[in-house]
């Protein structure tokens, strides 16, 4: 065997003898430690006693060890407790964990200089943003929730910025959004006379409340619901976890209404027909309903046959039929109701019971005319709209957002509520608002969200409750059994009946079977 290898091996059976050795020790160093700290601790105790303290101690000491000593076993006692304690304290102490690293200097610097080539200047003798600045110098101010998550920052940004035009202000907005997560929503604040913009995030919406009877007088439409600082409205709820509040959207119709009639785009499957049917189900408690399906899916079938619910029209006839009634009956009704004021009599009752005229998709219809010549079912809506507010008559029309150009400008124009929901551009967004928003949509939208803007108020958050179709088995029993519960039934209501729609006939497509457990029979059958 060579020298070399003995070496090794001499050494290996060393390290292993040191190894056992340690293990074998290792109690004994633990009390040792213990011991020491326990002499550290004694001394230091006897230098912080004063002077004619310690001879009292020192007697009281004594007078405890011949205590011990005096008691059965006492001093072995003393010893074990002694090693015990010593073996506790001589614990090696828990290597003190890293601070957690400050979330900020992680995700600001990235986020500071992703602004730099939108805020700087060539000219700008004193850049707040620069390649070799720091992001404390630009940020006044950040938060970050306790998943390290940005929950609110404020941004300064130089004088000459351009923060009145929306291209300028759009691109801050989205490198912001990107560099702090786009799966949340933000509200951006820009207040341009300290060059300011606050960044807050926004809390998700909830998305688990179903339909229900809501709190709220005749003509408040609740068409969901929002962040709890956009209204000072609170309205019981059930949900999932129980009894709650939550903040609604309300759309006031109606007289006195200066919004009456609303216009909801979505992008596909955003839940535009479910807000449709939220609405209805709402209407119903107080008034009667005309619906147009343009798009033909019989997503309304479960409304067909309802008491209060004159119509429900998949095909153009049907359709142009209905609305040529309605646009007959907002001019009967407001004949009616001048014949009344004239005569200093009150109102009659079937001049001001309300009428709404529900439309899921009219374009569809439109173009369908458009190829067959014949009149537009949008310009039959003219004078419902027109005239509407007085002849208590409600126009609510929802439709694609991609539709949007060909929504006719009397509807554009007379339907001041308006709701966009679903994954739609940021200026399409604006388009169909009316304003530009100032919330950035998060990547993706759950059906039922987007945003809605009653008249001249500025934008809010919407989350529609889940209205689903009760025919849709594919929607959560649940969820169907809530909206099953919500419509009319021929005994349960009390009003008298609608009247009959004369001169055609109902279209509708073939029913579906009853909704499972349904407490209320779904079969369609003629009206009338
Ligand atoms: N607020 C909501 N809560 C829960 N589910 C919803 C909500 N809104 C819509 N949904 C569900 O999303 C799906 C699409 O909804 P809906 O048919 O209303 O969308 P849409 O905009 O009318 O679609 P399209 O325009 O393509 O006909 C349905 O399964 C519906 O149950």
């Amino acid at each position: 065997m060579s020298p070399n290898r003995h070496l090794t091996r001499g050494r290996d059976l060393a390290r292993t003898a040191g190894d056992h050795a340690a293990d074998m020790f290792a109690p004994l160093t633990l009390i040792s430690r213990g011991l020491r700290r326990h002499a550290g601790w004694a001394k230091g105790r006897w230098q912080a006693t004063p002077k004619e303290r310690r001879g009292p101690t020192l007697l009281l000491a004594a007078a405890v060890l011949v205590g011990v000593f005096l008691l059965p076993h006492g001093p072995l006692l003393a010893v074990v407790a002694l090693v015990g304690s010593a073996a506790w304290t001589g614990r090696e102490p828990k290597a003190a964990a890293d601070p957690a690293s400050d979330p900020a200097d992680a995700k600001l610097p990235a986020l500071y200089a992703a602004l730099t080539p939108y805020l700087t200047s060539p000219d700008d003798v004193c850049p707040l943003y620069r390649p070799d600045g720091s992001y404390q110098d630009a940020f006044a101010g950040w938060q970050f929730d306790a998943e390290g998550r940005l929950a609110a920052l404020e941004i300064g940004y130089p004088a000459y910025f351009t923060d009145t035009e929306p291209g300028a202000r759009n691109r801050i907005e989205q490198v912001v959004q990107g560099k702090a997560g786009r799966a949340r929503e933000y509200r951006f604040d820009w207040d341009q006379e300290c060059n300011k913009l606050q960044v807050t995030a926004l809390a998700p919406l909830p998305q688990d409340v179903p339909a229900q009877t809501w709190v709220t007088t005749p003509g408040e439409i609740v068409l969901g619901f929002t962040d709890s600082q956009a209204t000072q409205r609170m309205i019981p709820v059930v949900q999932d976890g129980g009894p709650g509040h939550q903040p609604p959207v309300i759309w006031r119709t109606g007289p006195r209404s200066a919004e009456p009639h609303l216009l909801a785009l979505g992008s596909a499957g955003s839940g535009t027909s479910t807000l449709l049917r939220t609405v209805a189900l709402q209407a119903l408690a107080h008034g009667d309903l005309l619906v147009i399906d343009g798009a033909g899916t019989g997503e309304h079938a479960c409304l067909v046959n309802r008491p209060g619910v004159h119509t429900v029209e998949t095909s153009l006839h049907g359709a142009l039929a209905a609305l040529e009634w309605a646009a007959q009956e907002t001019e009967r009704r407001l004949a009616a109701l001048n014949t009344a004021r004239y005569r200093g009599e009150p109102a009659p009752a079937d001049a001001t019971r309300p009428l709404w005229l529900l439309l899921d998709h009219p374009t569809e219809l439109t173009e369908l005319a458009q190829a067959e010549g014949r009149p537009d079912p949008q310009e039959l809506l003219e004078v419902p709209l027109r005239h509407g507010r007085a002849a208590r008559v409600t126009v609510v029309v929802v439709d694609s957002v991609e539709a949007f150009d060909r929504i006719s400008p009397t509807v554009r124009s007379a339907a001041r509520a308006r709701v966009v929901l679903g994954e739609v551009a940021g200026e399409e967004l604006g388009r169909a608002l009316g304003v530009p928003l100032e919330i950035a949509p998060a990547a993706q939208t759950p059906p039922g969200r987007g945003y809605a803007r009653i008249g001249a108020q500025p934008p809010v958050r919407l989350q529609v409750p889940a209205t689903v179709d009760p025919l849709d088995e594919e929607a959560p029993a649940r969820q169907r059994e809530a909206v099953i519960a919500l419509l009319p039934h021929r005994d349960t209501r009390i009003e008298a009946p609608a009247p009959p729609m004369p001169q055609h006939q109902p279209q509708v497509p073939p029913a579906e079977p009853a909704a499972e457990g349904g407490r209320v029979e779904l079969g369609k059958e003629r009206i009338g």
